[in-house]
């Protein structure tokens, strides 16, 4: 069906080429422009698509493999602790150490981008709580090991369970609810003032953009205590001063990745977002028995990234957020091409692919030390770690045992200084890439141009799942960073996916995807432009859709196109509620937040303002009864802020609304004898458009008559109005 969808796209444009010989009108070539984007935008989405691929792991055969797992480097990140609570951070971050993989070999490095006590407090009472936490997981083989969501889904007087798992589970529930309770308290006030002085004195007089580099080791895994079995535990905020640009997470990540080299340079390294928790304990052993085969994985596979999934579900999905159709199709469709992009978290990487090795050479034998030091920057320390990863000297080998946690500290801190990565290749050619917001899609097309491949890995129990954001405003914001970061990447220079094709060794229909991902920046110049057109053909009287029989073509078209799409929801097993409401809001998403997504990339351009990455708010609590939410109004869902990003679809609302009401008199009066030209299904298919649209704008409709966060601030509505107003006028001036 869906080549048929492509045929009659083609046929659509065929006709508009054809009849614009004799027929050339302004809006005509818009609409040719616009359907012409439209159809490229669909082969990206269907050759995508076309070779699916699954792969299943085995953990039990990869034990029976190896003498020995490798090490990892557990990396998080979290930039706020506001929108970020540390009780999420410390969720994440248990539930990394109690994953099913030998504790000796691992390592967790946790980024704090807010610079916050409370982070560090946080996490130093989790790591107490650790040592009973994870003998109770190991011990009971406990399945989800982030503890809110274990005490809020397990019962502990199951009649399986015997009298000692009760006893155990009571204590735990106890412990948990005290450490909660701990750092609630904290937030709520401040760190006990018994503890200020001492350890927290790094944090007075220190704000979240300037402040020196600050590393705390919370628990070193010593050898001689090899029996309390809890990985290493770093704290690690890097040194940030107001003049140096940060670079986001992706400068966060390189923090971390310098660090890890020095302390336990693991060549495996999974990085997770604070948003996130392990839901599968035996994921490590799922993505190494992928990495590590012998065949395949060691000589071709650069990462493997597992889904993101959410748990506390909204019910039907009103904010289209939960991604599970896309993935289905989209995901697996390019995990059968050169692989899924890199999303940013649930990732396990390769340390040599990170630190820029091609799959072509397995190891590059003796760097001389000054290339090392233009690439890595100044320390010794980390030098000598990344000739160690580069060379392929395994990282368990003697030499790489001297490695030390608490004597890496001074070097720790000089790679995390603000100035360290001048002049190198951090950001660059290693490390997480620079220049886009969404670093991740970056980082990932480096890779792959590189002519590695990754893999997709989706394990039953799905292996981790985390938190979408709640509410209007925060997905907007989020579509909004992904369309600017989409745009920065196809203007890199470096890796612009064309280029990566053409000069690199990104394979041509993996480009296809990234274009169908990258189109995310683009598509809203296009959707605004046909929107407009329709609304300024409905004022003027006019037509931009094909007369006569040709309008069978887009009709068809659009009602195949509806039917295809609710055909893989309902394969999914998902409501036609949630097909609407995906539907809906991808109209949004597309209109708003990326068009103003678009608009920032053309200030980046212009050299007005720079990119920012906003950080998204998370809410743990409002998502997890989610699923009881009332749906029938989406009152819950659908609040606005003062935010612009609303000002677009407020103001094709409007247009909408006027265009209506406009042809409606505009009818009247030509009942009553006044001359029409316009022929009668070209009036109803532009009306039925135009209605489309009211209904997608549906919540904002309600909006408008709303107030307080569930209706549109006035300024809004006043601002869009007034644009409404210019471009009705706009369209009567050209009739
Ligand atoms: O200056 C910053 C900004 C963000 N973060 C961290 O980045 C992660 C992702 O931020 P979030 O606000 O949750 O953004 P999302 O839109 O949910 O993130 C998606 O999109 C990002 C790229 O835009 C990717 O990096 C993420 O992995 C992907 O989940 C979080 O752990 C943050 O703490 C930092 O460490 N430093
Ligand atoms: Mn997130």
């Amino acid at each position: 069906m869906d080549v048929l969808i492509l045929i009659l796209q083609l046929l659509l444009l065929g006709y508009r080429v054809i009849s614009s010989f004799n027929n050339y009108t302004f809006h005509w070539l818009v609409a040719l422009i616009c359907e012409t984007w439209f159809t490229l935008s669909w082969i990206f989405a269907i050759t995508t698509q076309w070779n699916p691929a699954v792969i299943q792991t085995y953990p039990e055969r990869l034990l029976q493999r190896v003498e020995e797992v490798p090490k990892i480097d557990l990396f998080v990140t979290t930039a706020d602790a506001v929108l970020e609570p540390p009780m999420m951070t410390v969720n994440t971050v248990l539930s990394l150490l109690a994953m099913e993989y030998p504790s000796e070999k691992l390592a967790c490095y946790v980024s704090d981008d807010g610079c916050s006590p409370l982070t560090l407090y946080a996490l130093q009472e989790a790591s107490k709580f650790a040592k009973h936490w994870l003998p109770f997981c190991k011990n009971f083989n406990v399945q989800v090991r982030a503890p809110f969501k274990y005490f809020e889904n397990e019962a502990y007087d199951d009649h399986h369970s015997t009298q000692e798992f009760k006893q155990q589970w009571l204590r735990m529930k106890d412990m948990y609810d005290n450490l909660s309770r701990r750092i609630e308290e904290a937030c709520r006030t401040s760190i006990p003032s018994s503890r200020l002085e001492a350890e927290f004195a790094d944090f007075s007089n220190t704000k979240r953009d300037n402040h020196p580099a600050i590393i705390k080791i919370i628990w070193e895994n010593k050898k001689e205590k090899h029996s309390e079995g809890l990985p290493h535990l770093i704290y690690i905020s890097r040194e940030k001063r107001p003049k140096h640009p940060h670079h986001y997470k992706a400068g966060a990540m390189n923090a971390l990745t310098k660090v890890s080299g020095l302390m336990t340079n693991a060549p495996f390294i999974l990085n997770v977002d604070c948003d996130m928790f392990v839901n599968n304990p035996k994921i490590a052993l799922h993505a190494m028995s992928v990495l590590l085969d012998p065949e395949k994985g060691q000589k071709e596979v650069a990462f493997v990234q597992c889904p993101q999934q959410f748990y506390g579900k909204l019910k039907n999905d009103p904010l289209g957020n939960q991604m599970v159709v896309l993935f289905k199709y989209m995901a697996s469709g390019i995990a059968g091409l050169q692989g899924p992009l890199y999303g940013g978290t649930n990732c396990f990487h390769r340390r040599k692919v990170i630190y820029g090795l091609s799959p072509y050479e397995a190891e590059r034998g003796n760097m001389p030390e000054k290339k090392l030091k233009k690439e890595f920057g100044g320390s010794k320390e980390l030098v000598n770690s990344a000739a160690h990863v580069l060379e392929g000297r395994g990282t368990d080998s003697p030499n790489n045992n001297d490695i030390n946690i608490s004597k890496s500290l001074e070097a720790a801190n000089q790679v995390t200084n603000c100035g360290y990565e001048y002049g190198t290749a951090w950001g660059v050619q290693i490390g997480w890439k620079y220049g886009s917001i969404t670093e991740d899609v970056l980082t990932g097309l480096s890779i792959h141009k590189m002519g590695w491949k990754s893999e997709f890995c989706t394990p039953e129990p799905m292996a981790f799942t985390g938190v979408a954001p709640i509410g209007l405003p925060a997905a907007m914001s989020q579509q909004k960073r992904w369309a600017t970061g989409m745009l920065e990447i196809f203007f890199n220079k470096n890796y612009c996916p064309l280029l990566c094709t053409i000069f690199g060794k990104l394979h041509f229909r993996q480009f296809l995807a990234y274009m169908w991902i990258l189109n995310w920046g683009f598509q809203p110049i296009f959707e605004v432009s046909y929107v407009c057109l329709l609304t300024f053909c409905i004022i003027t009287n006019t037509n931009f859709l094909p007369q006569g029989p040709a309008i069978l073509i887009p009709i068809t078209l659009v009602v195949i196109h509806m039917l295809y799409t609710l055909s893989e929801y309902l394969a999914t097993k998902l409501s036609i509620q949630e097909w609407w409401n995906n539907q809906r809001m991808s109209r949004i998403y597309i209109m708003n937040a990326r068009f103003f997504g678009f608009i920032a990339m053309i200030l980046k351009l212009l050299r007005i303002s720079n990119t920012v990455f906003d950080i998204t708010r998370k809410d743990q609590n409002a998502s997890s009864d989610g699923e009881n939410s009332s749906d029938d109004d989406n009152g819950g869902t659908f609040t606005f802020d003062e935010s612009s990003v609303f000002v677009p679809g407020t103001t094709i609302l409007l247009m909408q609304l006027a265009a209506m009401v406009i042809k409606f008199i505009g009818l009247l009066e030509s009942r009553s004898g006044n001359n029409n030209n316009n022929n009668g299904y070209g009036i109803i298919c532009d009306m039925l458009c135009s209605a489309y649209l009211i209904l997608c704008y549906l919540p904002f409709l309600k909006g408008i008559f709303r107030r307080g966060k569930y209706g549109i601030p006035s300024s809004t509505i006043f601002r869009s109005a007034t644009l409404a107003f210019l471009f009705v006028s706009l369209c009567y001036t050209k009739k």
